[in-house]
């Protein structure tokens, strides 16, 4: 389908943790034009792995937000390049990293709103931000989490906020800096997350935080809908709600786009910003899940996502506020050593190839013939626990070094059952009619997903349009928020997802006394905290 032949488009972007997503979209929702930039591939100035910056302070991990800046620059060029004609995107939205906070400047929104079309915006906002961005792999707040939780209660704090405290939500993120850094907290005008960070560049003002990501950093009532008072004050003081701003539903238009973009590009003058979210937020929205399908997101971290019409306070894991009315709220589990983890490992096992790897996990049996392997090369969120790395044979005697193919197959398994018993304890329920819908960079490998079909006891199925359902999700919100608003119908499409893999017959036989022996071993494990 040609651009020609859609009157409308909708932009949207993804500023995840290792590389910035845009795509444009038609009408019918269909895929027209996308670009991406990867951060330590393309912006190697700012000597990013993954992504991130190891701090340092223990735990610490951080990022520039220039880096997410600089990357905007080079993404929309790389969208000229392909050939977008902005003057007929209607509207324009956008998923972030969930979490990570970024610490404006006093002059930033003047900065924000006289931008020259005829410089980079790296260039003009080069002084906007007072510290580096710690993002949501950092793990250096468990004083802080300690201290809030005394402060407000622990299952108080999980009943209002829907969490726990989390070591890289935004709260005790924000408390460590009031802190430690207090300075910098004063010098803040203006505390955004990745998501409404990246949409006040879009916008040319600062944007506000939205519900769904909002709910991403014990500070905000997923009641209410409004920021808590107890919790502002135990992790700041009286300039926190300012700082913060009031935080607005998902589905917000929060302007027009910047003269920035119009004097640069040529988008029109009335293309519409709508809030960005989280990139989990938005995946639950690109997937539109239904009753009994959960969402297995397969980004730099793992992430298991079910809608919910109802909220809860959950012992572990996270409830949100959801993205989408249809989504009222939604259930989250977040596992940090996802597809980083796995590459570090491919990388050594079998080199840079996915195929190789794949090959590797063939030369050996499901089940791996006793041989288990639980690695954590970041501090891991579930459990709560340090970098190390645990492996077992048949027996449970610890080992070294056995072949790579045990090893290739026994970090995937690992992978795969530590998301089955923490989503159980979460009460996840999958029965009969279930189905887990993947999604993310590492959804694209079916050995992979054969492994969590069997675990898990559900097939495995994958959305048909696109392996990302944050940055299509993004653009989908842009379309249906603008649809709403101006009144005019969008013939939209309907979401079709395929089965990728089915679990054996003997899944059971196999899986279930495994999962009994992670439990196990988990206990073993120090934990942080
Ligand atoms: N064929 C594959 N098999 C497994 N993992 C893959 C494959 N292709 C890409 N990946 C993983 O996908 C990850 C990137 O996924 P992505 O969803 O873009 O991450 P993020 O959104 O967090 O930046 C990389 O770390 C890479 O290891
Ligand atoms: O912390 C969480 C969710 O709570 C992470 O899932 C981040 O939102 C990063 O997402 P990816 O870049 O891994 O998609």
């Amino acid at each position: 389908m040609t651009e020609d032949s859609r009157k409308r488009t909708f932009l949207g972007f993804d500023f995840s943790t290792q590389r910035l997503k845009a795509i444009v979209i038609g009408e019918d929702f269909g895929v027209l034009h996308e670009a991406d930039v990867e951060f330590d591939v393309d912006l190697p100035e700012f000597r990013t792995a993954g992504g991130v910056v190891r701090g340092t302070d223990r735990g610490e991990v951080i990022a520039p937000p220039l880096l997410w800046v600089k990357a905007l620059d080079m993404v929309m060029d790389r969208l000229v390049v392909a050939g977008v004609d902005f003057s007929i995107i209607e509207a324009v939205s956008g998923a972030g990293q969930q979490h990570g906070s970024v610490w404006w400047s006093k002059d930033a929104e003047s900065k924000l709103g006289k931008l020259s079309p005829d410089e980079f915006l790296h260039t003009q906002l080069a002084t906007a931000f007072v510290s580096d961005s710690p993002v949501w792999m950092d793990s250096s707040t468990t004083v802080d989490c300690k201290e809030l939780e005394e402060a407000i209660g622990a299952e108080e704090l999980a009943k209002i906020t829907g969490s726990r405290a989390y070591e890289r939500f935004t709260g005790p993120q924000i408390r460590k800096m009031f802190r430690k850094r207090p300075r910098v907290y004063q010098a803040a005008a203006r505390i955004s997350l990745v998501s409404s960070f990246a949409c006040s560049l879009l916008a040319g003002k600062i944007a506000p935080i939205d519900l769904s990501d909002g709910s991403g950093m014990n500070l905000l009532d997923i009641r209410t809908m409004q920021w808590d008072e107890k919790c502002l004050q135990a992790c700041g003081d009286e300039s926190l709600s300012t700082k913060l701003g009031a935080p607005v539903p998902s589905a917000t238009v929060v302007g027009s786009i910047s003269p920035y973009f119009v004097g640069r590009y040529a988008f029109k003058p009335d293309c519409k910003v709508v809030a960005f979210t989280g990139d989990n937020c938005s995946a639950l929205a690109g997937l539109r899940l239904r009753s009994g399908w959960v969402g297995l997101s397969l980004g730099t971290s793992d992430t298991l996502l079910l809608g919910l019409q109802a909220p809860a306070a959950p012992p572990a894991g996270h409830v949100l506020v959801g993205p989408t009315p249809a989504a009222p709220y939604m259930a989250l589990l977040c596992f940090a050593n996802g597809s980083l983890t796995r590459q570090n490992h491919r990388d050594r096992l079998a080199g840079t190839s996915w195929d190789a790897f794949n090959e590797l996990l063939r030369a050996t049996v499901r089940g791996n013939m006793g041989y288990m392997g639980i690695y954590y090369d970041t501090a891991e969120i579930v459990p709560r626990a340090g970098v190390g790395r645990w492996l077992v044979d048949a027996a449970g005697r610890g080992l070294d070094r056995p072949a790579p193919q045990f090893e290739a197959r026994a970090l995937l398994e690992g992978q795969a059952l530590a998301r089955r018993a923490h989503a159980e304890d979460m009460g996840f329920k999958l029965d009969k009619s279930s189905r887990v819908i993947a999604t993310g960079g590492a959804s694209v490998n079916k050995d992979l997903l054969q492994i969590f079909a069997d675990v898990f006891d559900t097939p495995v199925y994958v959305q048909d349009q696109h392996a990302n359902a944050a940055l299509l999700g993004a653009a989908i919100r842009a379309a249906e928020v603008w649809s709403k608003e101006s009144g005019i119908a969008l013939p939209g499409s309907e979401l079709k997802v395929s089965p990728v893999a089915t679990p054996y017959p003997d899944h059971d036989k196999i899986y279930t006394p495994m999962l009994a022996r992670y439990r196990q071993i988990i206990e073993t494990i120090p934990k942080l905290g």
